[in-house]
C-alpha cells in the first residue's frame, strides 16, 4: 500500500496568532517537482484582519524607544541564528537553491538584516537650521508612517523579507508582510520565533497568498498608506496604479539585465570565477545577477575559452549535495520560460557553447522531474536580440566582444533596465570613467555582490523607484516634519 504523504500546512500570523485558512494553495519542492506544502490562500478578510491587528499594535510599539525597539530586533536575530541549519534547509527545499548557499548567504543575511537595522536605528540624526534675524529655530523630526505593506520575491525569500521588516519595524511601525507564495516557509518559521524576541502581537503580520488576491488587497488598503516590494516590472506597474488614488509611498526594487564590462587589463583570474558567479549564483535568480558580458575585442577568445570552461564546473546537483554550486529553478513554469529564451536565440542565429541542449545534466532518478538546467553561455548575439534585452532572470548570459570604451558604455546603457554593473580593469581612471558614465544604481568594480548595508540600493529606470539602506529605508519608513520654534 502507497503510503500517505503528510503535507506542511501553513497558517497566517495575525496579531500574535496562527490562524488556518479557509483554502489552500500547493507548493511544489523545485528539486522533485512534488507538492509537500501548503499555502493559505488568504484574501481581503484576512488583510482585514491583519489591518486591525496591525492598528491595534501601532501605538504601543511605535511609543517605544528606539533602544527599546533594537533589543527586540537583536534579540530576533539571535533566535533566527540559532535556528540556521533548519532555516537553511527549509529555505533550500522550498526554493530549489543549494543548501550550501541558504547556510551561508541567505539565513547569515537574514539575521544581519536584523542585527543592522536594531544598530542603524540608534544613529539617525535630525536636522536643525536658524533664522537670527527672525528670532527662530528650525529643525526637523522623523516618525513611524504607520502600517506597512511589504511584498517579498520568491528568489531570496527570508533575504529580502528581513530586509523590509527590519527597518519597517526598528522605524516603529508595525507590518503587513506578503511573502511569495511559491516560498512561505521560512516566513512561516520566523513567524514562531517572534513572541519569544519580545515582538509584540500585532506589530508582525503575516498574510500568505497569490499577487492578484492577497496582494491586490493589500495593497489597496486604505489603512496601508506604504508599500515597499520587491519583484517584476509587471507587477510593480499595477502596484503603483492600485496604490494612486490613495498616494501611497512606494519603493519598488525591480529586475536588472546587468551588464559586466570586462576591458583588456582585467586580472581574468579573478574576473572569470566571478563573472560564473555573478551569471549563475542562486540559479541566475538574483536581480543583480550578470546576463551581458561585454569583452575587450582583444581578449574575447581567450576569456570565452576560459569562461565556458569555468562554467562546466558550475555543478548542478541536488540541493543537498555539498559539491553542487547550483540547485533546481523556481517552478516548471519559469523553467520553461528561461528555456524558451534559448531557444528563441538559437532560432535567431546565436550559439550555445555550453549549457541546454549542449551538455547533459547527470541527476539521480527521484530529481528527475525536478526544475534543474545547465547553465548556459550564449555567444554570436546581437544587442537587440531578446536575451539581450529582457530579464531571464535564469542560468543564462550572454558574451559578446566590443573595441572602445565609448562603445561599451553606450551598448551596456541600451536596455531599459538600470540596477547593477561590474566593470573589470586595473586602470583606476578608467573604472572610475565607466563607472560614472554607466545608467545603474550599482556598480560593482572588480567584484560582485559585495554589500554596504549602509548605502543606497536599488535601480534606475525600469529597475525600480527609490533605494534602500540604513538611511534611505529610514526615510522612506518615516514622515518627517519640520517644526519652527519662534523665540
Ligand atoms: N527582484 C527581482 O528583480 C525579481 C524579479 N522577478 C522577475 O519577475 C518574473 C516573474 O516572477 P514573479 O514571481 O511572477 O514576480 P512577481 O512580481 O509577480 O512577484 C513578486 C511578489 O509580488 C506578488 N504579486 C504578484 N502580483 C501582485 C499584484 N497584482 N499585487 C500585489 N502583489 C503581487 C507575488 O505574489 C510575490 O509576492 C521573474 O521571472 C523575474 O524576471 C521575480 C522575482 C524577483
Ligand atoms: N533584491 C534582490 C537582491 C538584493 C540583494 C541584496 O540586497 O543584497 C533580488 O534579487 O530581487
Amino acid at each position: 500500500m502507497a503510503a500517505t504523504k503528510t503535507l506542511l500546512m501553513l497558517e497566517n500570523f495575525i496579531g500574535g496568532k496562527f490562524l488556518p485558512s479557509h483554502s489552500y494553495i500547493d507548493s511544489y519542492d523545485p528539486s522533485t517537482g512534488e507538492v509537500y506544502c501548503r499555502v493559505p490562500n488568504s484574501g481581503k478578510e484576512e488583510i482585514e484582519a491583519a489591518v486591525e491587528a496591525a492598528r491595534a499594535a501601532f501605538p504601543g510599539w511605535s511609543s517605544r524607544s528606539p533602544q527599546e525597539r533594537s533589543q527586540v530586533l537583536h534579540r530576533l536575530a539571535d533566535l533566527l541564528e540559532l535556528s540556521l541549519e533548519d532555516l537553511a534547509q527549509a529555505e533550500s527545499k522550498d526554493q530549489g537553491k543549494t543548501v550550501t548557499l541558504a547556510r551561508t548567504m541567505d539565513i547569515p543575511r537574514s539575521v544581519q538584516n536584523f542585527r543592522f537595522f536594531a544598530s542603524s536605528i540608534l544613529h539617525h540624526t535630525s536636522e536643525c537650521t536658524q533664522m537670527d534675524h527672525l528670532g527662530c529655530l528650525h529643525y526637523t523630526v522623523r516618525a513611524p508612517v504607520g502600517i506597512a505593506g511589504l511584498i517579498s520575491p520568491w528568489n531570496l525569500p527570508l533575504y529580502l523579507l528581513t530586509w523590509k521588516i527590519a527597518p519597517a519595524i526598528a522605524a516603529g511601525n508595525t507590518v503587513i508582510a506578503k511573502p511569495s507564495e511559491m516560498t512561505s516557509v521560512t516566513a512561516w518559521m520566523m513567524c514562531k520565533l517572534l513572541d519569544k524576541a519580545g515582538v509584540p502581537p500585532g506589530v508582525v503580520n503575516i498574510v500568505f497568498g497569490t499577487g492578484p488576491r492577497v496582494g491586490e488587497a493589500l495593497v489597496s488598503h486604505p489603512e496601508v498608506p506604504l508599500i515597499s516590494f520587491t519583484g517584476s516590472q509587471p507587477t510593480a506597474e499595477r502596484i503603483t496604479q492600485l496604490s494612486a488614488p490613495h498616494c501611497k509611498k512606494l519603493s519598488l526594487e525591480l529586475g536588472g539585465k546587468n551588464p559586466a564590462i570586462i576591458f583588456e587589463d582585467a586580472n581574468l583570474e579573478e574576473c572569470v570565477p566571478t563573472t560564473v558567479r555573478s551569471s549563475f549564483a542562486n540559479q541566475g535568480e538574483i536581480c543583480l545577477c550578470t546576463s551581458r558580458i561585454f569583452v575587450q575585442k582583444s581578449i574575447y577568445s581567450d576569456f570565452l575559452k576560459r569562461f565556458v570552461e569555468a562554467t562546466r564546473m558550475w555543478k548542478v546537483g541536488v540541493p543537498s549535495d555539498p559539491s553542487a554550486s547550483m540547485g533546481a529553478l523556481i517552478s516548471k513554469a519559469h523553467l520553461e520560460k528561461v528555456r524558451s529564451y534559448i531557444q528563441k536565440a538559437r532560432a535567431e542565429g546565436a550559439r550555445v557553447l555550453c549549457g541546454e541542449g549542449v551538455d547533459k545534466l547527470d541527476l539521480p532518478p527521484r530529481n528527475q522531474a525536478g526544475y534543474f538546467m545547465l547553465p548556459t553561455v550564449i555567444t554570436d548575439i546581437k544587442d537587440e536580440s531578446c536575451c539581450m534585452k529582457e530579464e531571464i532572470f535564469g542560468p543564462v548570459t550572454c558574451v559578446v566582444p566590443f573595441e572602445s570604451e565609448e562603445e561599451v558604455i553606450r551598448r551596456a546603457n541600451s536596455v531599459k533596465y538600470g540596477l547593477a554593473a561590474t566593470v573589470w580593469s586595473g586602470n583606476v581612471g578608467r573604472v572610475h570613467r565607466v563607472a560614472k558614465k554607466l545608467q545603474s544604481g550599482l556598480v560593482w568594480t572588480n567584484c560582485w555582490l559585495i554589500r554596504e548595508l549602509n548605502l543606497p540600493f536599488g535601480g534606475m529606470k525600469s529597475s525600480g523607484v527609490g533605494r534602500e539602506g540604513a538611511k534611505d529605508s529610514y526615510e522612506f519608513f518615516t514622515e518627517v516634519k519640520t517644526i519652527t520654534v519662534k523665540h
